[in-house]
């Protein structure tokens, strides 16, 4: 059964232990596997690379076969039907013009003093694309990934995706074909994460890897962050609907089931104000459960992190919304703008009721790499700024140095750093 409570009853830390806390946290024995697997890959390289996926994903790699050659990925893509080409070059298309919006402006301006100021942004150099495919493959998240990036500027994309049994989805090298991608790996997890951090004889290491993953791939960029950058944990799905009375219990339950098919760790929550809507969404998504034959995954999630949650108010609804912080918050009212403002802590904010988070997932034109595990307390999600990073420009006049020296000599002065008052003062001194 999922958690069923009422707001009287919701004690935070019990929610948080249980359903958004305990289940989501790396385990120690993930930590430890992970250092191990980062460090056979540091010693060891493209053998270790091999040797591992083989194990974990039932391939037979070699330290030649990792990378995909420039043929096999146009074989690949050519398999792919003409309807499902022109879906990601629709979702392609849609999502660059978005993320075109996002590409920021340098600036530069002279204060009363003569000081300039200003920000200048340049693109990542190197960047690895973490294309998750262990239980699911994800053309989507290629183009999620790789537009912010190509909007950005990166100068070189690494793209990495298991290869299950040695297959790989042809739409997920179509959509990496679409968005201008070439250099690709057959390799995930851990492995794959060390190998872009580290690099190896043939696969050279990246500044920054970004994407979506399961507990190895999210424990593995943790682990790696500082010899790379990182963009976020951006680990199993969530969503939060938040609905009223006006809500359709047909189309709530679809989205929780939505979510809730992502498997592992993946959390579905429905937050209402009415009881009547609880009952109809909880046997719903039971009845629409029951008609779908392949959705052992969902239901499993539904049965381990699913949670129906009844407010007394909308207020109540949006404060409980921000303690958990989803990576999306849909809200199923028929006036969603009422409450939006109210919603300061969620990745995605999906409105009114002909906006399920599916349409974000795939051709909304927003990204759907989102900050998971209630990281969106502090972490949006991925976007051009992503692959990009500013440096400050600074520059003083003579009048401007005068100016300036004396309180900045005195705070060298108190911080003991002589050095740094002299290279200040002999420039005054002439
Ligand atoms: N937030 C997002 O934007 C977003 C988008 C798509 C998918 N996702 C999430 O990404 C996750 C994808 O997970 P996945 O498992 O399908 O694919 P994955 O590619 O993240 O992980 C598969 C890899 O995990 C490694 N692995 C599996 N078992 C292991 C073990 N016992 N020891 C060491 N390594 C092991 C293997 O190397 C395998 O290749 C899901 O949770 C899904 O919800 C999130
Ligand atoms: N809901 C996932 C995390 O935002 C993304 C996704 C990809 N494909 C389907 N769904
Ligand atoms: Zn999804």
């Amino acid at each position: 059964m999922p958690l069923r409570l009422d707001s009287a009853q919701v004690d935070f830390e019990q929610l948080f232990a249980g359903l958004l806390g305990a289940k989501r946290e790396s385990s120690k024995d993930v930590n430890d596997a992970v250092a191990a697997i980062i460090a056979d890959v540091r010693a060891r390289g493209d053998v270790a690379v091999a040797e591992l996926t083989n194990r974990f994903d039932r391939t037979s790699l070699t330290p030649d076969t990792l990378a995909f050659g420039a043929e096999e990925i146009a074989r690949a893509a050519a398999e792919v039907p003409d309807h499902v080409r022109a879906a990601l070059q629709t979702a392609h298309d849609r999502i660059r013009v978005h993320h075109e919006k996002q590409k920021p402006e340098d600036h530069v301006y002279t204060d009363a003093l003569g000081v300039t100021l200003g920000a200048r942004w340049t693109a990542v150099d190197a960047v690895g694309i973490y294309v998750p495919g262990g239980l699911a493959s994800y053309p989507s998240s290629v183009l999620m990934n790789a537009v912010p990036a190509r909007v950005a500027g990166v100068g070189r994309i690494a793209m990495v995706v298991p290869t299950p049994d040695g297959a790989i989805n042809p739409t997920v090298l179509a959509a990496a074909q679409i968005a201008g991608i070439t250099e690709i790996y057959r390799i995930g997890g851990a492995q794959a994460v060390a190998a872009l951090a580290y690099g190896t004889a043939s696969i050279p290491r990246v500044d920054k890897i970004t994407g979506p993953g399961n507990a190895f791939v999210a424990t593995a960029k943790r682990q790696v962050f500082g010899q790379v950058g990182i963009d976020m944990i951006a680990g199993p799905s969530e969503v939060l609907v938040i609905a009223d009375s006006s809500a359709n219990p047909s189309w709530v339950a679809a989205d929780l089931i939505a979510q809730a098919e992502h498997g592992a760790g993946a959390q579905s929550i429905l937050v209402t104000t009415d009881a009547r809507l609880a009952d109809a969404v909880e046997r719903e998504v039971d009845r629409q459960l029951s008609l779908l034959p392949k959705q052992q995954l969902a239901r499993d999630g539904w049965e381990e992190l699913g949670a129906i949650i009844i407010v007394a108010s909308l207020d109540e609804a949006a404060g409980l919304a921000n303690r958990i912080a989803s990576e999306h918050v849909e809200i199923a009212t028929d006036a969603p703008e009422e409450l939006v403002p109210k919603i300061r802590h969620a990745g995605a904010i999906f409105l009114g009721h002909h906006t399920p988070e599916a349409i974000g997932d795939y051709v909304g034109g927003s990204n759907h790499v989102l900050p998971t595990a209630r990281s969106a307390r502090f972490a949006s999600g991925l976007g051009v700024l992503d692959f990009m990073k500013r440096t400050s420009l600074l520059g003083c006049t003579p009048s401007a140095l005068s100016a300036l020296a004396e309180p900045a000599v005195t705070i060298a002065g108190v911080e003991d750093l002589d050095g740094h008052g002299r290279s200040i003062s002999i420039r005054l001194n002439r």
